[in-house]
């Protein structure tokens, strides 16, 4: 699978979008050739190693919205790792700009305990917003950025946004990657 990722991004520029943040996309695609945008799009990098195939003049790509919010995400997440000992099956990834809260292991009769357990830190944090994903909460910046905006964000990056002979494929099965959808219509890409 690697090789033929890598193969492909050597015809075609190609980032990884994830809700994850990068260093642990990175740790398993290993991959420094494609672009990468951690944090539903709020960490972007790339590409850290130049091919033949690499654009010479392009710049490195590095660009972190919600770096503000560094020390505010920490902040929460050691107040969430400490509240969810509380929860039992509960889980607190840290993505960086993003967290997450998994509650797929948590028995169905408690999960009303965890979701105010969460919204009561956030109370002190009003510029943090809650969503819901599969069995896990979310809590990120609210700043108007998401993978849509990360996807014209690297469009952008490499000269694409008004090219007639370029079409971005957009490829993702979270409710986070209609946004990407989004833009590829709005972009005018069919
Ligand atoms: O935006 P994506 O790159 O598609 O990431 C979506 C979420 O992926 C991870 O959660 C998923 O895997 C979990 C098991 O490890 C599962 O419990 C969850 O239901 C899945 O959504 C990641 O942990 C989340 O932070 C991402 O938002």
């Amino acid at each position: 699978m690697r090789d033929a990722v890598r193969d492909e991004a050597k015809q075609f520029p190609t980032a990884i979008v994830s809700g994850p943040c990068i260093n642990k996309v990175f740790s398993f695609v290993k991959l420094r050739e494609l672009y990468y945008a951690g944090s539903h799009g709020m960490d972007i990098k790339g590409p850290s190693k130049r091919t033949k195939h690499t654009d010479p003049k392009a710049k490195a790509v590095l660009f972190q919205p919600a770096s503000e919010f560094l020390p505010m995400m920490q902040e929460v997440y050691k107040k969430l790792v400490e509240e969810k000992k509380f929860i039992m099956g509960s889980r607190v990834e840290d993505n960086k700009f993003s967290l997450s809260v998994h509650f797929r292991c948590v028995d169905e009769k408690i999960w009303s305990s965890l979701i105010e357990l969460v919204t009561s830190v956030l109370k002190e944090y009003p510029k943090l917003r809650l969503t819901l994903g599969r069995k896990v909460l979310e809590i990120r910046p609210s700043i108007k950025w998401d993978k849509g905006k990360a996807l014209e964000f690297l469009l952008e990056s490499r000269g694409f946004t008004n090219c007639s002979n370029v079409f971005p494929v957009y490829i993702g099965d979270d409710r986070t990657d209609e946004d990407a959808f989004k833009i590829t219509i709005l972009l005018g890409f069919p």
